[in-house]
């Protein structure tokens, strides 16, 4: 990785977990002793090409300065009403820093890998485009409500994952313009899809999962701790 290039990691991690149904936020949930944030900061502070990892909390957030975070690189801002503003938020907290890329992972994916991670920074900056870690969809898809209305091929269907990388001046100006604009901004991909920049999808482990209901929390706990036992 050419060392000049400065790469910044954005953690959206100012949501209030409604999903979970737990009464507080489900990123300070634990998970074999420590919390879904801390082992999602552990994960990124492994590696060696960021220069700086912006946390985006709620300014209600009484959790995170209680946390024992040792990495300097790591910088707490504001976070916003919706993930996409505490990413805009983020970004622009980065002004003064004015990195290369940005990379983008939810605080609720604590199962994301250091080898994913590395292959979607290392492919996107060798082809000087912004790209995601995305799942091939697996299951058949069927559309509707109540009933099904049809089945939906599914052969150019991804799940899209986190993180996603982009450049840093890109993917400021898309998200800016794309809220300003009123679009449904759900990751940082729809908003530079709508700006019309390239989006390349990376294959990433399918086990790297949204902690966003209660048995997303136990399947995660399970995959934490064999993630552990293979790592001593
Ligand atoms: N205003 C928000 C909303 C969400 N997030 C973050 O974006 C990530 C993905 O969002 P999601 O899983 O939807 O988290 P919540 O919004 O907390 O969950 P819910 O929708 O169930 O309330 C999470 O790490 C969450 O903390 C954020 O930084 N700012
Ligand atoms: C960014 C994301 O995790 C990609 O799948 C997803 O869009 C977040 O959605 P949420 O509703 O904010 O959890």
């Amino acid at each position: 990785m050419n060392q000049t290039i400065k790469i910044a990691a954005i953690v959206p991690a100012a949501g209030i977990g409604s999903r979970m149904q737990v009464g507080h936020p489900k990123q300070y949930l634990k998970i074999a002793q420590h919390t879904i944030l801390e082992h999602t900061l552990n994960k990124l502070t492994q590696l060696s090409e960021l220069n700086q990892i912006v946390v985006a909390v709620s300014d209600s957030d009484e959790y995170f300065k209680t946390l024992k975070l040792s990495d300097k690189r790591i910088l707490a801002v504001s976070g916003g009403k919706e993930r996409a503003d505490s990413v805009l938020n983020a970004l622009l907290a980065l002004n003064d820093k004015q990195p290369d890329w940005v990379l983008v992972h939810d605080a609720a994916r604590p199962l994301v890998t250091v080898h994913d991670m590395q292959k979607l920074i290392t492919q996107c900056v060798a082809d000087n485009e912004g790209g995601i870690l995305a799942s091939k969809v697996k299951d058949t898809i069927k559309r509707g409500e109540s009933h099904s209305l049809q089945t939906v091929p599914r052969g150019k269907l991804w799940q899209a994952l986190t993180p996603q990388f982009f450049p840093y001046q890109a993917l400021k100006s898309a998200l800016q313009q794309a809220l300003k604009n009123g679009v449904a901004i759900t990751d940082e991909a729809s908003a530079m899809e709508w700006a019309q920049h390239p989006v390349k999808l990376i294959s990433g482990r399918s086990d790297n999962i949204k902690i966003t209901t209660p048995e997303d929390y136990d399947l995660a706990c399970f995959l934490i701790s064999k993630q552990q036992e293979s790592e001593q």
